[in-house]
């Protein structure tokens, strides 16, 4: 009996065994039923990419997930209202197990403004994908980060409370974002208070990046928390005065502005004087020097309501999770009946159903609306039959024919008898519509002929082609030619992903050919 050969398991890190287990329960029976209701709950999304068909988590589905892992860390107990929109989050008051009030801020950064970089450069080294759900996770962690150590210092910032994924749990803050404080009891003192606030965190080695009043919230006896720091810099940072400075120059505009305050004492740069170095400390805790830039570049980008588009767009794969996900051999799964496949057969099914429906009622309208046409054209043309009888029936035909003939050559006049003409128009139609033997009569009748005709633009009907065999035949040469380069439509959704495995196999059975 030979041993068992697990070397391979030495070099097999638990990101292996993960996506093993991954593959393991995809291969549960219950997996097509289970993605089809996810599916209906938008938590997933199918999704046809130029090389893979698949399922990819929604923006909805990372939320559930996140939430998911801290209600079962008991951290979360419920979600209420939406209190904040902001370019980057979505932020909700929540409750805890014991319904105390809780701030959920879901950060949502990157799918599309990733896509733009994406074309742009290869974004991260080696991560050839950065994807949404990595940013969005950053800009979590950073946010984190920065709460418990700011917090830590006696800063006035929310307590952090947990993080999971993008999302970010910390204290509620009863009060108003300094933007809806119209009066103030003392501006003077709140004005010294932001300065402050400013200076102290330069002390420690940062500068706010983004400190205004919509990141300042007002509380209880005029005090102040700040709150979101997503462009926090250090003050070595190369622009650190550009920052600092406009951080200053924020605060001065609005106090003005809004209630009519200035001063002649604020910061400057070189007032500074580091006393920690906060900036080390946090990137210490986890938040290293290349998420900060990965994240860095990501708000240079600068399109932060890619979640909201998102959802909707379909196209390309973008997360590196997801296409981890997808590039697994489906191959077999088209034999195997509880597969992925049948699932997408419905859809399809379901899909083609409708379509048939659609092309059935086109059809319907389409002959109604040509029997409409021609019932239509009956009436308008007894109408049109009915005022033209009439209308002619009044003409002076004797008056007509004298007018009619007056240019004709007398002699010829008197010596050719003119006929019988017909009293009425309706009998001049029924005798243009007498049968042959009559025409003919009316043909043998001798027509005066005029003298000078006068000279009318008429319409002339031609049978003889206008072109010659040759130019039809190069035409038709040239109609096949065209239609042989048509692109063959693509099919959407399961059919394709069927043709593409029949391709497969025709290419596979080519290569073989000659072997057996
Ligand atoms: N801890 C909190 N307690 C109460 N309300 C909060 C808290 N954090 C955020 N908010 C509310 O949510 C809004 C958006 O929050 P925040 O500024 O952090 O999001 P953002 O996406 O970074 O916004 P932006 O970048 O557009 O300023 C705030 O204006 C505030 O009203």
């Amino acid at each position: 009996m030979g041993r068992m050969n697990v070397t391979a398991m030495r070099y097999l890190d638990a990101e292996h065994f993960r996506v093993l287990v991954s593959v393991e329960m995809g291969m549960k029976k219950t997996t097509k039923w289970t993605l089809k209701d996810l599916c209906k709950h938008q938590l997933c999304a199918f999704e046809r990419s130029k090389k893979i068909d698949g399922y990819r988590l929604t923006i909805r589905g990372y939320d559930f997930l996140a939430l998911r892992a801290l209600t079962s860390r008991s951290v979360v107990g419920s979600v209420g209202n939406q209190i904040g929109i902001g370019k980057e989050s979505d932020v909700y008051v929540g409750g805890d197990p014991d319904l105390k009030d809780l701030c959920l801020k879901f950060h949502r950064l990157g799918r599309t403004s990733f896509r733009k970089v994406k074309d742009k450069r290869d974004y991260h080294n080696k991560r050839k994908n950065a994807s949404w759900l990595y940013l969005s996770r950053l800009a979590a962690a950073k946010e984190f980060a920065f709460l418990k150590a700011l917090h830590e210092r006696g800063f006035p910032v929310p307590t952090a409370i947990d993080v999971s994924r993008h999302l970010v749990v910390m204290q509620f803050i009863e009060g108003k974002t300094l933007c809806n404080v119209q009066e103030l009891n003392d501006p003077g003192a709140l004005y010294s208070r932001c300065m402050s606030l400013i200076m102290k965190l330069a002390r420690h080695g940062l500068i706010h990046g983004d400190f205004n009043e919509f990141n300042i919230i007002l509380v209880e006896d005029e005090k102040i928390v700040m709150i979101d720091f997503p462009q926090m810099v250090s003050i070595d940072h190369l622009n650190a005065e550009y920052y600092f400075d406009r951080d200053v120059e924020c605060i001065r505009t609005f106090f003005k502005r809004r209630f009519d305050y200035e001063s002649e004492i604020w910061p400057r740069f070189s007032d500074i004087e580091r006393k920690s170095n906060m900036d080390v400390l946090i990137e210490a805790s986890g938040f290293t020097k290349k998420m900060q830039n990965d994240l860095n570049k990501a708000y240079d980008e600068g399109n932060f309501k890619a979640h909201e588009e998102g959802e909707n767009d379909n196209s390309g794969t973008d997360s590196e999770d997801e296409e981890d996900d997808f590039e697994t051999d489906q191959g077999d799964d088209e034999s195997d009946p509880e597969s992925l496949e049948d699932l997408l057969e419905e859809e399809e099914s379901e899909e083609s159903e409708d379509d048939v429906d659609k092309e059935e009622l086109q059809a319907e309208n389409v002959e109604a609306q040509q029997q409409q046409i021609v019932l239509s054209k009956n009436s308008r043309f007894n109408d049109w039959l009915d005022t033209a009888t009439s209308q002619v029936d009044n003409i002076d035909l004797n008056g007509y024919q004298r007018e009619c003939f007056n240019d004709v050559d007398k002699a010829d006049h008197e010596a050719i008898p003119c006929g019988t003409v017909p009293e009425t128009t309706s009998e001049r139609l029924a005798a243009q519509h007498e049968p042959e033997t009559e025409e003919t009569e009316a043909a043998e009748v001798p027509v005066p002929r005029r003298k000078k005709a006068p000279a009318k633009a008429n319409s002339i009907a031609t049978s003889v082609a206008t072109f010659t065999p040759e130019e039809i035949k190069q035409k038709v040469k040239l109609d096949m030619q065209r239609n042989k380069q048509k692109t063959r439509l693509k099919v959407k959704g399961k059919q394709s992903a069927v043709n593409r495995g029949r391709k497969e196999n025709r290419d596979l059975i080519g290569e073989y050919a000659g072997w057996i």
